[in-house]
């Protein structure tokens, strides 16, 4: 029987409710096509610092390391909230083995269910065939800049600041650049063949090189692709306006987190939207969403992008395309019988097809 061996990471909030449902659909998945599936559980995030003082322990990273894949929940809560420097953090770990797999691209695609379209904040002849992939650069930017807090005389005294200063830095090297452009390209060959390009190359220098770099990339191996940039401010307003117009979306790591966010909203909930992260090792699976702690512990957790999520791992790391398939048809197929977690229904979803998180992992083990 063929075996593949995944590193559990639950983290924290809703974290290891949302997971115990993926792994229900890995194992109805492995029943159907006699493949196991061993876990190892490890620690990241907050629960991480609690058990060992650090956010990503070493013991994690060997585990994923020698892992074929890893699923990841979310990590973070105000029990870890401070904006003290010198404090660990949870999304250092999150942020930590990104870098450390060499997770380079993050892929959040942005499908709408049918089912669900009232569910979206836009109205139904706007999301209409909106089917778009983020493709978001993960492992630089600002998010990997040098960064300090430091006291300067400069600011000292005035309107009776003490005189703390800080900054980040935003920094992006050409082989960065040229990687996730390549993939965004590829993904466009095997979707409707366009790439918009999202930068901010009016005003950043790490912009103008972006767009050198992307363009130099498409006039000489990609063609074929249609390749259009787009101002980032401009994006976010575009993609409340005219979402059917985007294929592949390329950007930088923090442009990619917030307009993913935004473009959540468009299927209707930030629960509903699944991410792979890949690089050229192992890779991992996480919902684009995080931790919830408004709704931790209440089994209210929409378990939906974790359970695609698991679709995604099936596709891209183990090439079990027919399993991702049943995956996706199955949720179709519960949404279009009008289950619903709590932030997905609508004025008119009855009572009783409001169901909890284990119900709807439930539900969809069921239709596999
Ligand atoms: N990948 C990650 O681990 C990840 C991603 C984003 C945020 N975070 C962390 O999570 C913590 C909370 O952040 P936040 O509140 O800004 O964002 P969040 O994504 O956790 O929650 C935003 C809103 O969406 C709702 N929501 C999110 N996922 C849901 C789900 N599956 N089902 C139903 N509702 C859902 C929440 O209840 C909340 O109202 C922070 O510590 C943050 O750093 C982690
Ligand atoms: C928790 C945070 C570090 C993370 C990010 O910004 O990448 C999250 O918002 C995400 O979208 O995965
Ligand atoms: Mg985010």
């Amino acid at each position: 029987m063929k075996t593949y061996n995944i590193c559990l990471l639950p983290g924290d909030g809703i974290g290891p409710e949302i997971i115990a449902e993926g792994v229900k659909v890995l194992d109805a998945v492995g029943r159907k096509y006699d493949v196991a599936f061993n876990y190892t559980e490890a620690l990241l995030g907050g629960i991480a610092i609690d058990e060992t003082g650090t956010a990503l322990p070493q013991e994690t990273l060997d585990v994923a390391k020698a892992s074929d894949a890893v699923l990841l929940a979310a990590v973070g809560g105000p029990k870890w909230d401070t904006t003290d420097p010198n404090q660990p953090r949870p999304e250092q770990g999150l942020l930590g083995i990104r870098k450390e797999l060499g997770l380079y691209t993050n892929l959040r695609p942005v499908a709408i269910f049918n089912a669900l379209a009232s569910a979206s904040t836009l109205k139904p002849e706007i999301i209409d065939g909106v089917d778009l992939m983020i493709v978001r650069e993960l492992t630089g930017g600002l998010y990997f800049g040098m960064r300090e807090r430091f006291y300067d005389e400069e600011g000292a005294g005035v309107n009776g600041a003490n005189g703390q200063r800080a900054y980040d830095t935003l920094e992006y090297r050409e082989y960065e650049i040229d990687r996730i452009a390549r993939q965004a390209f590829e993904a466009a060959r095997k979707r409707r063949g366009k790439v918009t390009s999202v930068d901010k190359a009016n005003v950043l220098e790490t912009s103008r090189l972006w767009r050198e770099i992307v363009h130099a990339i498409h006039d000489a191996e990609y063609p074929d692709v249609e390749l259009e940039d787009l101002l980032v401010d401009n994006t976010a307003m575009q993609l409340i306006n005219r979402p059917a117009d985007f294929d592949v979306v390329v950007t930088e790591n923090m442009f990619g987190d917030i307009l993913s966010d935004e473009a959540a909203q468009i299927t209707g909930s930030l629960g509903m939207l699944a991410s792979a992260s890949l690089g050229d090792g192992v890779a991992l699976y996480e919902p684009s969403h995080g931790s919830a702690p408004d709704i931790a512990g209440l089994g209210v957790a929409n378990p939906l992008a974790q359970i695609l999520s698991v679709e995604m791992m099936l596709r891209y790391s183990f090439d079990m395309g027919a399993a991702a398939d049943d995956i996706h048809r199955a949720v179709t197929a519960v949404l279009d019988e009008g289950w619903r977690t709590g932030d997905i229904k609508g004025p008119d979803t009855p009572a009783d097809k409001v169901v909890g998180t284990v119900k709807m992992g439930d539900l969809v083990c069921e239709r596999i």
